[in-house]
């Protein structure tokens, strides 16, 4: 072998050496990056925005106790990394903070009333279809306006209520030329519509302004739904996205202060009350300093009406309202009246209005009277609006007072 052949072989030797000691430092860096253990994200749990906490997923068990070696590192003959048919971890449930699952659903306010409808069905069965029978019937005599009127006395619409109603059809029926069933249908509803004041203002005043909440006072004798309805209120309030203080200013029942409470928590809203047989005034001004420091919208009292004389009343009422007066406004006193009671209920009604400045009425148990008349009566008498209708004992039934699609329910 020539001495060139020999340098020949002995370069591509070198260089073939060379080769394979560069692939091994490859590959050992290879080992070394790939066993680094990647940085992990800091534990002890996530707070999500929407206030759900999600626990520390539970930690990985590796299957250690089938090796000889149980000090959890990899012994002669173990796999070094947990085996692929090791059991897998599944979903881990994790409980909810307990504050979050009491508070419930709320129905969305919006047609309510619509939806509720069929709740007015035994109010429609007497007002609404006795009229539409005896106006659809063609040309009417003296018998039938009289049993028109009767049919709306039976309703509770009231003497004076009822004569209006029939002078405006009577009028009516001859200007307009109505013929068929379906005309009469829409002078009634027009006729009943109006006699609603459908123009009065309906709004409830619980916005909050000037930097302080709004305060309502729920006031009506007892066992007419005051503190239902303040409950109720309190819903539509929190599912409109307003934040709530309920005062439980009924101080001589503690179960009704138990019931306001109760009512609260399923809303999320606090409730201030005070001892059995206290001051509801200092209960009214409590909450509404609680209201203030808390940055609620709305402050809601539910007051006592276990008044049985008008002195009595109006010193309780007086008192509360003065005391609230002295931190912030009160912006709307809700009568609530029960609409089984009739003609009671009007005189309620009127003593409570010489009491205190009534700005709006709530008229609940509509769905358990056939005489929805009731709300043409109260509007009349007292000159204020109808706003809030009860229609039931669950917690969603209570709806916006509204003329047009009350009527069409009575009329069904
Ligand atoms: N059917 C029906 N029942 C209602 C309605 N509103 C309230 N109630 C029921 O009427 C009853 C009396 O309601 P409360 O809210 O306790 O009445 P209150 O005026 O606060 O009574 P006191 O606390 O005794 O002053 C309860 O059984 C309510 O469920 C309604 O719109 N329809």
């Amino acid at each position: 072998m020539s001495t060139s052949s020999l340098i020949l072989i002995a370069v591509i030797l070198a260089v073939v050496l060379l080769a394979a000691l560069v692939t091994g430092v490859v590959l050992t860096r290879r080992r070394r990056i790939s066993l680094t253990e990647p940085e992990k994200e800091p534990k002890g749990g996530y707070q999500a925005d929407s206030g759900v906490t999600f626990a520390t997923p539970e930690k990985v068990e590796h299957p250690v106790v089938e090796r000889t070696e149980v000090d959890g590192q990899p012994g002669v003959g173990d796999d070094a990394s947990v085996p692929r048919d090791s059991v897998k971890r599944g979903f881990v449930e994790v409980d909810l903070p307990e504050a979050a699952s009491e508070v419930e659903e709320i129905e969305p306010t919006a047609g309510r009333l619509e939806r509720l409808r069929s709740r007015l069905s035994r109010s429609r069965s007497t007002l609404g279809q006795g009229l539409l029978g005896l106006l659809g019937a063609g040309d009417l005599d003296e018998d039938s306006w009289t049993d028109v009127e009767d049919t709306l006395l039976m309703a509770d619409l009231g003497a004076a209520t009822s004569a209006d109603i029939i002078a405006t059809l009577r009028e009516e029926i001859v200007s307009r030329g109505v013929r068929t069933a379906d005309e009469a249908r829409v002078l009634l509803r027009d006729t009943l519509v109006s006699a609603l004041h459908p123009d009065m203002d309906r709004s409830v005043h619980a916005l909050p302004h000037s930097g302080k909440p709004a305060v309502v006072l729920v006031v009506g004798v007892n066992g007419v739904g005051k503190t239902t309805t303040t409950g109720k209120l309190a819903r539509v309030l929190v599912a409109d996205g307003r934040t709530v203080l309920l005062g439980a200013a009924d101080t001589f029942r503690a179960a009704a202060a138990d019931q306001l409470e109760t009512w609260g928590k399923r809303v999320g809203a606090e409730t201030v009350r005070g001892p059995e047989g206290g001051d509801p005034a200092s209960v009214a001004f409590e909450s509404v300093k609680k209201g203030m420091d808390a940055g609620v919208d709305t402050v809601l009292i539910d007051t006592a009406g276990r008044l049985h004389t008008k002195t009595g009343l109006m010193d309780e009422l007086g008192k509360v309202k003065r005391v609230v007066e002295k931190q912030a406004v009160v912006d709307e006193v809700l009568l609530v009246l029960d609409a089984t009671t009739g003609q009671n209920g009007l005189t309620q009604a009127r003593v409570f209005a010489e009491v205190v400045n009534i700005t709006g009425i709530v008229l609940t148990k509509l769905d358990g009277t056939a005489k929805g008349g009731i709300v043409f009566q109260v509007q009349r008498e007292l000159g204020v609006p109808v706003k809030l209708v009860g229609l039931g004992e669950g917690a969603d039934h209570l709806a916006p007072f509204q003329p047009e699609a009350f009527v069409d329910a009575l009329l069904g």
